[in-house]
Order: structure tokens, then C-alpha cells, then sequence
């Protein structure tokens, strides 16, 4: 198959930097923006100024504000929006080509993950999953940066990886896309914890205690809902778990740390918070693990917290008061 040019559809920081990462590869890219306006302003400043302000894009990357035909599509707008972008898409577009999912996250309603989304939406074409520990502004400035490529077809998959590759973009390639969804999904959910524990001043032993434990609910999670926890053990799952959970850059952390200063989510969302993905992944991430009867009391803190109808210090006495049990 044909793995030469690459389109990236979602023209935020994340698609920004991706579009950058396969001009390095050396794949003549398309960066996919909203209107033609954003397009023209890109190609006319080489920088998408609104998404990594200051970041110079290079020669191989050209903005359009529609998907033309390319030999790898890539989608990289917020979970909640792939439904309505696929719906906008001509089918052809993407049937037979390589469609790699990088949003992080779970749906609303539905429950979906982006695979399930892409197969309902466009069933011809075919799902890869990339996700692991990668800011974008380290991926787009060209720092070292390791994620996880996963596909059902293995031969195609290692293919992708070595067209996605760069010099400071390194593709690991893997066959479980299930795991790696929950894990990218989940990851975000625990570093609203993780940024709440901070911005309730609880300490570091609490927040690396909340990474342990999030590990091993993620992991009944990913089982049940059908992947393998061994996983959880690479870039998609400790690796990115360890980034969010533990960096103030992560949107999500700084999400949690205004929740842990006894804000509110709609007065966070209110004075223009950027994207924190956990927000809408953690009502959805509960309703999974209540009908897969997962226990996931770390998941259900979230939720209540972020939906307001629990504050930090009574989660915190509920969980620190669960029964003691083994660790195993
Ligand atoms: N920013 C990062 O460091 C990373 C982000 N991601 C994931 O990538 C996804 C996108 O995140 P960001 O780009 O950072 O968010 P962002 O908020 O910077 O950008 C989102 C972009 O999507 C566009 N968009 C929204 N709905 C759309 C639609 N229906 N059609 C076309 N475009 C639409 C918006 O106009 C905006 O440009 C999220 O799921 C995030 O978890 C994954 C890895 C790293
Ligand atoms: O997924 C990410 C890094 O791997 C980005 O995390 P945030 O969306 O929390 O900034």
C-alpha cells in the first residue's frame, strides 16, 4: 500500500504538532483547518499562531480547509468531535487508507471509543490507534518523543510506523487497540486526580498512591472491556499515565489542580479553560466500569467531583475509608 502523503484533520495544537512530525518524516503533508481563513493565515505565516504560538511549521506542510486524497489520513480533533467530523466526510476519502485516531478519549452517550466511532461512521476504512506520552509542543519543536501505533494488521501497522517515523518521532507498533484506547482515555480521568491532589496541597505520596492505584484500575478496565493489560505496561499506558499525572503542562492536570483549589467545572469552563479531555471522558469512563461491574472508585471520585456533587475532602475520606484489602 501506498504510504506517502498524509493529511491531518483538526488544526488545534495536537494536529499542529503531528502535521509537523510527518513533514519530518519526510511525508509531503496537509494540515486540515476549519475555514479557509485559518488555512490562508497558516500558509501565509508558516505557524499556526492560535494552536503553538511561536512554532514554525516546515516546507512539507501545506493548511486546506478541506480533505483532499491522501495515502494516510490522520484525525486529531477532540474525541466528542470525531462522530461530527467523519460525518462531514466523504466515505471515499477514506475507504481502503489507513485512518489513524490520536484523540484521547471516550464518548459521550454512546461510550464509544474513536475506533468504534470510525467503524460506525466509515467501515471500509482502516483504524490504527496512536496515543502515548507526547506533549505537542515537545513533538512539533522536534524534541524526542516515543508513542504506541496500534493496528489489527501487524505487517501494515510496522509499515505506518516506519512511514510515520521521524528523527524525534519514534512509533512503537501493536495490535491492541482496545487497551490503548482505555489507556489514552483514562489516563486523562487520573490526572484530574492527580492535578486536584495538587491543587489541594494533599502531597506527593497521595499523588504518586493515586497513579499506583489508577494503574491497576485501568487495567481491570482495559480486561474487561476486552484488551490486554500487558499494554498498560508500554508508552500508551505507563508512559502517558506517568507525563499527564505528573506535569502541569498537561491541560488535564491544570484542569484538576483549579478542581482541587475548590473550583467549580463550570466556572473552570467558564473562564476558558483549555481542552481537558478527563471532563467528559470521566462520566463515561463510570457508566462503563457500572455496566462491566468493574470496581472503579478512583473513576467514580472523578466523576462526582467534576460534576460537582462531591468535594475533594469527602472522595478523599471515601476512599482512604474503603475496606483494607490485598494489594494484588
Ligand atoms: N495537545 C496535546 O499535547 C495532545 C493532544 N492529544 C489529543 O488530541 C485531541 C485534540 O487535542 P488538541 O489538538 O490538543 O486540542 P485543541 O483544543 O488545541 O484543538 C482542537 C481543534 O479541533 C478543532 N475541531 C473541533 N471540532 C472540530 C470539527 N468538528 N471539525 C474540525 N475540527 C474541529 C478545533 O477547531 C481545534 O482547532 C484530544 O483528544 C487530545 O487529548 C493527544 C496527544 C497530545
Ligand atoms: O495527552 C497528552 C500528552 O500525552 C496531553 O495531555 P493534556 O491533554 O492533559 O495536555
Amino acid at each position: 500500500m501506498r504510504l506517502d502523503s498524509v493529511a491531518v484533520i483538526g488544526g488545534g495544537a495536537w494536529g499542529t504538532a503531528l502535521a509537523q512530525a510527518t513533514a519530518m518524516a519526510g511525508r509531503p503533508t496537509t494540515l486540515v483547518v476549519r475555514t479557509a481563513e485559518q488555512a490562508d493565515a497558516i500558509n501565509a505565516g508558516r505557524s499556526n499562531e492560535a494552536a503553538l504560538p511561536g512554532q514554525k511549521l516546515l516546507p512539507g506542510i501545506s493548511a486546506a480547509h478541506r480533505l483532499e486524497t491522501a495515502d494516510i489520513v490522520v484525525l486529531a480533533v477532540p474525541a466528542q468531535a470525531t462522530r461530527t467530523l467523519l460525518s462531514g466526510l466523504a466515505t471515499e476519502l477514506l475507504a481502503g487508507r489507513p485512518v489513524v485516531l490520536s484523540a484521547k478519549g471516550l464518548e459521550t452517550g454512546t461510550l464509544a471509543r474513536q475506533s468504534e466511532i470510525l467503524a460506525d461512521m466509515s467501515p471500509d476504512a482502516i483504524g490504527f490507534v496512536l496515543s502515548g506520552p507526547s506533549f505537542a509542543a515537545d513533538v512539533a519543536a522536534g524534541r524526542p518523543t516515543a508513542v504506541t501505533l496500534a493496528g489489527d494488521d501487524a505487517n501494515l501497522t510496522s509499515d505506518l510506523a516506519t512511514a510515520l517515523a521521524g528523527p524525534s518521532f519514534r512509533p512503537y507498533a501493536a495490535d491492541d487497540r482496545i487497551g490503548v484506547e482505555v489507556a489514552g482515555a483514562l489516563k486523562n480521568v487520573y490526572a484530574l486526580a492527580c492535578g486536584a491532589v495538587e491543587g489541594a496541597g494533599l502531597g506527593a505520596s497521595a499523588r504518586a498512591a493515586l497513579i499506583a492505584r489508577g494503574y491497576a484500575e485501568m487495567a481491570r478496565m482495559v480486561i474487561a472491556m476486552g484488551g490486554s493489560a500487558h499494554t498498560l505496561t508500554g508508552l500508551a499506558g505507563l508512559g502517558d499515565l506517568t507525563l499527564t499525572c505528573t506535569s502541569v503542562q498537561s491541560r488535564n492536570y491544570q484542569f484538576g489542580m483549579a478542581l482541587g483549589a475548590g473550583r467549580n467545572t463550570a466556572d473552570i469552563l467558564a473562564s476558558g479553560a483549555k481542552l481537558a479531555e478527563g471532563v467528559a471522558t470521566a462520566p463515561v469512563a463510570a457508566a462503563l466500569a457500572r455496566s462491566l461491574d468493574v470496581d472503579a472508585p478512583l473513576i467514580d471520585a472523578v466523576d462526582a467531583v467534576v460534576a460537582g456533587k462531591a468535594d475533594i475532602a469527602t472522595v478523599v475520606a471515601g476512599l482512604m475509608s474503603r475496606p483494607l484489602k490485598r494489594e494484588a
